[in-house]
């Protein structure tokens, strides 16, 4: 059976279960549940503290997890990133009350409060600052106003929370993040069963972000229409009863769907139909 660490709770855990439901896998029903064994496919699901899954993995007692990037990168720990999974999308940057720091310099003898120690003493450490760092759980944008520190180190998404708290971004980002599956350092890299459950994970993302395009052609304006939709390896034409015509079959990026629609459109194209992919091997 493969082990699989999950997030239990928190921005990864919804959108990690939902993505595992759609890739064909049992999810637990109640959030209290710690394990579930799904028999069909052969695996069994861990549900773990998100900040706990990189320790997990690396200790070898489960075979992969699902994490953010960020914090596979704060536990220090021995487990490395194979599958970028495109939720739990943000950036990772230092934060102050506006006017009061503009760059990095600025932290030299100053405290940095923040969840993501690891990540920030090393990204001090690398630049050269001197500067102290404070752990807090959570809710770290408050430590300025309560006078615990003069700078954040957090994790931003639309920046709500800095607005809320009278705080503004400076300097550069200090990482990009998204959930990510892990496996330890030097595993075995073609494990069948872990190929397996990569090859069904990339099959949601693809279903995710393409759709299947059905266009009729004349056969003249092939080429410029096959240029505008190549698909991932290339488009199926099939000939139409109509003598000239040729039916077009090729995968396009869901984004640029009503684009390509309209150019197809406008070189003569017909009867063009987007259908959704739900499922996929490439
Ligand atoms: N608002 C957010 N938008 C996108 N990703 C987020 C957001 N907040 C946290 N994350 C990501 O979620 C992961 C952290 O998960 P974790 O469960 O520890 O924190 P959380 O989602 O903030 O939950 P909580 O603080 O309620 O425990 C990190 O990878 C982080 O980048
Ligand atoms: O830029 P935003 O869209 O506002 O999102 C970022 C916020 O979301 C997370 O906080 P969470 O709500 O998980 O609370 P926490 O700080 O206690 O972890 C994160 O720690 C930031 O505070
Ligand atoms: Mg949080």
């Amino acid at each position: 059976m493969l082990r699989i660490a999950v997030p239990n709770k928190g921005s990864l855990s919804g959108p990690a279960s939902a993505m595992l439901h759609e890739a064909g896998y049992q999810q637990r029903k109640e959030s209290k549940e710690l394990v579930l064994v799904d028999p069909e496919n052969e695996v069994e699901f861990f549900y773990l503290r998100p900040r706990d899954i990189a320790i997990y993995v690396s200790s070898g007692k489960l075979d992969i997890g699902i994490t953010g990037r960020d914090l596979l990168i704060d536990s220090g720990a021995n487990a490395e990133e194979i599958l970028p999974l495109g939720f739990a999308r943000s950036t990772f940057r230092f934060a102050a009350k506006p006017g009061t720091a503009q760059g990095i310099d600025d932290l030299a003898g100053r405290t940095v409060a923040t969840s993501y120690e690891g990540i920030v003493a090393k990204h001090l450490a690398d630049s050269g600052i001197d500067a102290s760092v404070i752990h807090l759980d959570g809710a770290v944008e408050t430590a300025i106003e309560l006078g615990v520190a003069q700078v954040i180190a957090d994790v931003v998404e639309t920046g709500t929370s800095l607005r809320n708290a009278g705080l503004e971004v400076f300097g550069d980002p200090i990482m990009k993040s998204e959930a990510v599956v892990i496996r330890r350092t030097g595993a075995e890299a073609d494990d069948p069963k872990v190929q397996q459950f990569l090859r069904r994970l990339q099959g949601v993302l693809v279903a995710r972000t393409y759709v299947m395009m059905d266009y009729d052609c004349r056969a003249e304006h092939l080429e410029q229409a096959v240029a505008l939709t190549p698909g991932l390896e290339s488009p199926t034409i099939s000939p139409l009863h109509n003598e000239g015509w040729v039916a077009v079959r090729s995968m396009v990026p869901t984004k640029d769907a009503q684009r390509v629609m309209d150019d197809l459109y406008a070189i003569g194209a017909r009867a063009i139909l987007t259908t959704a992919i739900h499922a996929c091997r490439l």
